[in-house]
């Protein structure tokens, strides 16, 4: 049975990056991604913003909405300061174990806990099973149409705090409108808009900044 792309990818990283080094792990992910095959990783350009976000709020716990090979996990977790936390969620088994091995290469794994669900079942979960009190920084990048949802769900289940920032990829390729309608009509929510590229193309994307206002 010929191998996934996402195996390919993790397979270039074991074979071309430098173990233990996040950066390098996340820059060699770029170069397969822009020279062989492109893959949905939020990507360099659109990952400064995601790294200057990090820098920004020094979170001690981070959520994040979509694994996949766990490039934007690396990212993450590489800025963390000792004892903070990222929890990423990830309901496609095969991504699941891709990105735990891409993470453990990366030398990461101790900030890091793969939450294998669906993410409107992972969230309800995440006070009592995995001991969150509230969220410092949440990171959506998964099916577009779940931005809203689940942002309406992590209020519902008192995960925000005053001051929690919410930071969602795509918002204009492949776009998530319902996501920016709801969040920038919300008086809760003080909202910001950084334009960038597609990932590894000359497409305009967008992320937004969302910071709860409680
Ligand atoms: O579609 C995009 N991302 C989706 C990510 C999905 C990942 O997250 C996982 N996932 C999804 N929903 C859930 C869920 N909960 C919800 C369902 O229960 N709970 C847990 N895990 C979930 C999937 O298993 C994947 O691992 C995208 C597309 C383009 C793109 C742009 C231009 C193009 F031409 C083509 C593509 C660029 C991007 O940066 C993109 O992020
Ligand atoms: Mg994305």
């Amino acid at each position: 049975m010929n191998q996934s792309k996402e195996q390919r990818i993790l397979n270039f990283v074991l074979q071309n990056a430098v173990r233990g080094d996040p950066c390098s792990v996340v820059d060699t992910i770029d170069k397969y991604c822009s020279q062989k095959e492109w893959a949905m990783n939020v990507g360099c350009e659109k990952g400064l913003i995601l790294d200057k976000t990090v820098e920004e709020i020094k979170p001690s716990v981070v959520l994040e909405l979509g694994t996949y090979c766990g490039y934007s996990a690396i990212r993450i977790a590489r800025l963390l300061k000792a004892g903070a936390r990222l929890l990423t969620v990830e309901f496609n088994p095969e991504f699941a174990a891709i990105a735990k091995q891409m993470i453990e290469f990366a030398g990461v794994q101790d900030k890091v806990n793969i939450l294998e669900g669906p993410s409107e079942e992972i969230i309800p979960q995440l006070k009592k099973k995995y001991e969150v009190d509230t969220l410092d920084f949440v990171f959506l990048d998964h099916w577009k149409d779940r931005y809203s949802p689940d942002t309406i769900l992590l209020q519902e289940c008192n995960l925000l705090r005053k001051g929690s920032v919410l930071l969602a990829d795509n918002v204009i390729c492949p776009g998530a409108p319902e996501f920016l309608k709801y969040i920038r009509n919300n008086p809760s929510f003080q909202c910001t808009n950084y334009p960038a590229h597609l990932e590894y193309m000359e497409v305009q994307d967008a992320m937004e900044k969302a910071v709860f206002l409680g």
